[in-house]
């Protein structure tokens, strides 16, 4: 049983996406290993495969070239950094993330986007609160995610990796996205919710000590991200809408 949360009680819910919102860390998951098993075999053949297990440890919530990096250290591998413009083509740490955004886009235009059905029940829940909603992704392709989902319009402020850049603001899991979309929604950490997927966004919220850190488990594992620092743990946004407001059982006061 989800222990229940006085959401009107928050000033600002800020939700990050892929994974939490929509299933697109799934995509995200799948772009990072097709890129990084081509590059791995191509550079050492029979180098130890790239897992979901390195996904999770060194690039899952992270923001693109901090992912690259982050795992080719774990496996001591050194290639010049590059620049953001690099062609996907050269081997530098910009230059495998932007082979990999390819995929991710390919995939994206093919299949469009549906959100998770309990994450949209929990908004749909939230809009009938005095609550202010908020995403903070990593991702610099989060609005154009948001659009192909049809959320766009139910959140204030969408604080994208491209966001992050234009304000020199640390990718999680420093806690300064989030801070910054709650000072953007008028709440500070103590009045404001994190809801994360990701160890290095459940390691931003706590960080950033927010009132609430809720992490929804789609594979990183529930004591991965208790022990990351979430103060409460689900498996589906729905699970948070307290009992007698679900779609299927009116809120109460609907019907009056
Ligand atoms: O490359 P993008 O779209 O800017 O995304 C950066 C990261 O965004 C995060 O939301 C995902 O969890 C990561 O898997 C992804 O690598």
């Amino acid at each position: 049983m989800t222990r229940p949360v006085a959401w009107e009680t928050y000033t600002a819910i800020l939700f990050d996406l892929d994974g939490v919102i929509t299933p697109t860390a799934v995509v995200h998951m799948q772009a990072w290993e097709e890129m990084f098993n081509a590059y791995l075999q191509e550079k050492t053949p029979g180098a130890p495969a790239y897992t979901d297990q390195d996904y999770f440890a060194y690039v899952d919530g992270k923001p693109r070239y901090d992912g690259v990096r982050d795992f080719l250290a774990s496996r001591d591998i050194q290639i010049p950094e590059g620049t953001p413009e690099d062609a996907p083509e050269l081997e530098t740490v910009c230059g495998l993330g932007n082979r990999k955004n390819n995929a991710f886009n390919e995939v994206l235009e093919r299949d469009g986007v549906k959100a998770y059905p309990g994450s949209v029940k929990f908004l749909d829940y939230l809009t009938t609160l005095d609550v202010r909603l908020g995403v903070v992704s990593s991702s610099v392709n989060a609005p154009n995610v948001l659009k192909a989902a049809g959320l766009l319009d139910r959140f204030e402020t969408v604080v994208s990796g491209a966001v992050a850049d234009e304000q020199g603001l640390p990718g999680k899991p420093a806690p300064d996205t989030f801070v910054y979309a709650g000072k953007v929604l008028g709440a500070t950490p103590s009045g404001a919710v994190v809801l994360e997927d990701a160890v290095s966004g459940v390691r931003a919220g706590k960080a950033g000590e927010f009132a609430l850190v809720v992490g929804v488990d789609r594979g990183a594992g529930h004591d991965v991200l208790t022990a990351a620092g979430a103060s409460l743990v689900v498996s589906d946004l729905a699970e948070l809408i307290p009992d007698g407001h679900s779609p299927e059982s009116p809120a109460r006061g609907a019907q009056q």
